[in-house]
């Protein structure tokens, strides 16, 4: 058994990775994003992590998304392929679920970041309520569904897993990640209906604006002093590429400008690594179909070292 969850007793610093290829576009609308996983590993991360000395579960692969997409779907919702999206995070939450169970942390590579639906889902049936979440975005991504702009789920995620809304075609979300227990940073594009829901919730956020006050140190431990101040709560840490600058990481679907250099993206995953408390990553929207051959070469180089670093990678 993997852990004494009741007791804060989780593996710290687990010695096996799964990787988890979540091939999906049905989030939002430009392809390409569904070749992120075979890119990441293609440019070697998989064995990047075996020479950092990680065991690779045999149970790593890939979620066969084409297989799940519905034939019929219902008309006139506000949002896309809502079926499809459900579809694919559901079999995506028994995956991560799985290998949290087995003690093993999943490294979920997408595709689009409605994939946190299904990430989210399976680490909080393992570890309940004492999951600890760190959004790393440019976004908020807690569009409520009926009030979503553009329709693209991977701009609602938190708003299922936290469960503002409760929509019949994601029925299979049982539990509910608390307000309090999820963390922003990085935030500098927020719709106003997320806005809303962030300060009705008094939902912690540091935007860019913290991170240039203080510096990207000290805001992590603000962030961690408030989801998990001894340090000995499982963390899932969701990791969207359009956090970083559009000049660090320029391949991915809705960049905005003002993001995170390449050393306070990597001193963040740095940070998280530190702890020991790091359950499970996602890294979502590496669109390896977007700008041109050095930029595309760069997101995806640069997608790799920041999974790395994030699990322990460090110069000494
Ligand atoms: N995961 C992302 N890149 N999300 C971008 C969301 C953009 C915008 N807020 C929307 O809801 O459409
Ligand atoms: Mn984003
Ligand atoms: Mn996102």
């Amino acid at each position: 058994m993997f852990a004494d969850i009741e007791n804060n007793k989780f593996i710290k610093k687990p010695s096996t990775v799964s990787i988890i290829s979540f091939p999906f576009n049905g989030g939002q609308s430009h392809p390409g994003v569904e070749l992120g996983p075979k890119e990441l590993i293609g440019l070697g991360l998989v064995d990047q992590l075996k020479e950092m000395g990680y065991g690779i579960a045999e149970t790593s692969g890939v979620v066969d998304t084409e297989s799940l997409k519905p034939t019929v779907v219902a008309k006139g919702l506000n949002t896309n392929n809502t079926e499809w999206v459900s579809a694919a995070c559901k079999e995506l939450s028994s995956r991560v679920e799985a290998e949290c169970r087995k003690g093993f942390l999943p490294v979920t590579l997408g595709g689009d970041h409605s994939l946190a639906i299904g990430t989210l889902n399976g680490s909080l049936k393992v570890f309940g309520d004492k999951l600890r979440v760190l959004w790393v975005d440019a976004h908020a991504d807690i569009n409520p569904l009926n009030e979503t702009a553009s329709g693209n789920l991977h701009g609602c995620p938190l708003a299922l897993v936290c469960g503002i809304d409760k929509s019949p075609f994601f029925d299979w979300i049982k539990e509910h990640l608390g307000f309090d227990k999820l963390v922003y940073i990085g935030l500098r594009d927020v719709d106003l209906p997320e806005q809303k829901v962030i300060k009705k919730h008094n939902i912690k956020a540091f935007t860019m604006y913290h991170i240039d006050k203080y510096g990207i140190s000290k805001v992590f431990d603000m962030a961690m002093d408030y989801i998990n101040p001894n340090r000995d709560l499982p963390v899932h840490m969701s990791f969207d590429v359009d956090s970083m600058d559009p000049s660090v990481i320029p391949a991915t679907g809705t960049p905005v400008r003002g993001g995170m250099t390449f050393r306070e993206g990597h001193f963040l995953c740095e940070a998280m690594a530190e702890t020991g408390c790091l359950v499970a990553m996602d890294l979502a929207e590496v669109n390896p179909l977007l700008g041109d051959k050095e930029a595309q070469f760069k997101t995806i180089d640069i997608g790799c070292s920041l999974v790395r670093s994030a699990l322990g990678e460090t110069l000494l």
